[in-house]
């Protein structure tokens, strides 16, 4: 299988970077109101994971060269009064390797500044020639805050095109969360399973397996679903990342009849590639430009699975073009057949918002 050792490489990576963000997301929950509106603990995991995927892949992957493409910069913790936090987050990268495989002799301690150049290891700019990693070291920031979903989002470009993805989504459900309408996700269904890893090569079809054990991963395919008045839709928790209003009346054109779907971060791709739901809707407000780290991951396990990727002009989003995409509107996912019934209810439902504006 072409991609078979980066995979082996990418799916240690986020998995390792995933069990230190459910050890930081378990110490911000248990502790006091106080230390939760407190932020940090939030930079202290984005920043760990950045590092611990920088090392693994590098350490993993050594004979190649390496360009990573990343959320987080080590610009902040150079600045004065930073010094508490390094050291933390330089401690939780260390214990967090050192767990990893405990009959590994571990080499030797990161430092500070070791620690401050893995994260920096992700300042490429991307672009449509060579490979470059891509990292979003915790996608859905704000899920995490609240104990709900959020994933460790790590993709491979080749000559700018998406070749492999690997999504981990440590509150995600074994199980499906079909019908879970504004449940929270995460904490809704305490008893069951949780923690998905998602992957995908290029050609080579989406799996997912259980993030924490050695159990056979399973292959999974989009949703089949034709009538859209079956069809349930997903989209951003956070109503400032999307317009919600949009969606509904895409949703209404469409005949869909379930209730949107809220949940964070690229969780949503993941949960689109088994078919938990037919559509994901992302309309950002105007101005707003999309990262790639926002969809490189999501974007191929979805397609990989049997899905569409579009921008809601129906064009195949273009990855080359540095950190960011240029897109027109928004960005749409369906199966095949519903993706022509789609793109046309997202036309005239932009056209009649548009109409309104201007009669304003
Ligand atoms: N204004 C605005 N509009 C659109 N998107 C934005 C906006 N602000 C942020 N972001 C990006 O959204 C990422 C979070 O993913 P979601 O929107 O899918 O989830 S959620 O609604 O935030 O829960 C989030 O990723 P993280 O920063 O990694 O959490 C952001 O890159
Ligand atoms: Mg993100
Ligand atoms: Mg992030
Ligand atoms: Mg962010």
């Amino acid at each position: 299988m072409a991609y078979e050792k980066e995979l082996d490489a990418a799916k240690k990576a986020a998995s390792l970077a995933a069990r230190l963000c459910q050890k930081v997301q378990k110490a911000l929950l248990q502790s006091d109101v106080q230390s939760k509106s407190d932020k940090s603990p939030v930079t202290v995991a984005d920043y760990g994971s950045q590092a611990v995927v920088s090392l693994l892949l590098q350490r993993e992957l050594s004979s190649e060269p390496f360009s990573l493409v990343a959320e987080e910069d080590s610009a902040d913790l150079r600045k004065d009064g930073s010094q508490d936090i390094l050291e933390r987050i330089t401690k939780l990268v260390n214990d967090t390797l050192a767990n990893e495989d405990p009959l590994k002799p571990i080499d030797s301690a990161l430092s500070t500044e070791d620690l401050l150049r893995a994260i920096d290891c992700g300042t490429s700019e991307g672009g449509p020639n060579g490979r470059h990693w891509v990292l979003d070291p915790i996608d859905g920031t704000k899920g995490f805050l609240r104990g709900d979903q959020y994933a460790v989002a790590l993709g491979l470009l080749e000559e700018g095109k998406v070749v492999l993805g690997v999504l981990a989504c440590p509150n995600l459900p074994l199980a499906s969360i079909a019908g879970d309408n504004n449940k929270d996700s995460s904490s809704s269904s305490s008893s069951e399973e949780k923690g998905c890893l998602f992957y995908a090569t290029i050609g080579s079809g989406t799996y997912m397996q259980p993030l924490d054990s050695k159990t056979d991963p399973v292959k999974v395919h989009v949703s089949s679903v034709e009538n859209p008045e079956d069809a349930s839709f997903f989209e951003s928790f956070e109503g400032a990342h999307s317009l919600h209003d949009l969606s509904s009346s895409i949703a209404n054109k469409l005949g869909v009849k379930a209730p949107p779907v809220r949940i964070d971060s690229q969780a949503k791709y993941g949960a689109l590639s088994r078919g938990d739901g037919a559509i994901y809707l992302r309309f950002p407000h105007k101005g707003y430009r999309e990262k790639i780290w926002d969809h490189v991951a999501g974007a191929i396990v979805v397609t990989e699975a049997g899905g569409i990727v579009t921008d809601a002009g129906g064009k195949a989003l273009d990855f080359s073009k540095g950190k960011y995409l240029d897109l027109d509107t928004g960005i749409i996912v369906a199966n095949e057949k519903l993706m022509p019934l789609l793109l046309k209810a997202v036309r005239d439902s932009i056209a009649e918002q548009e109409k309104e504006a201007s009669s304003l």
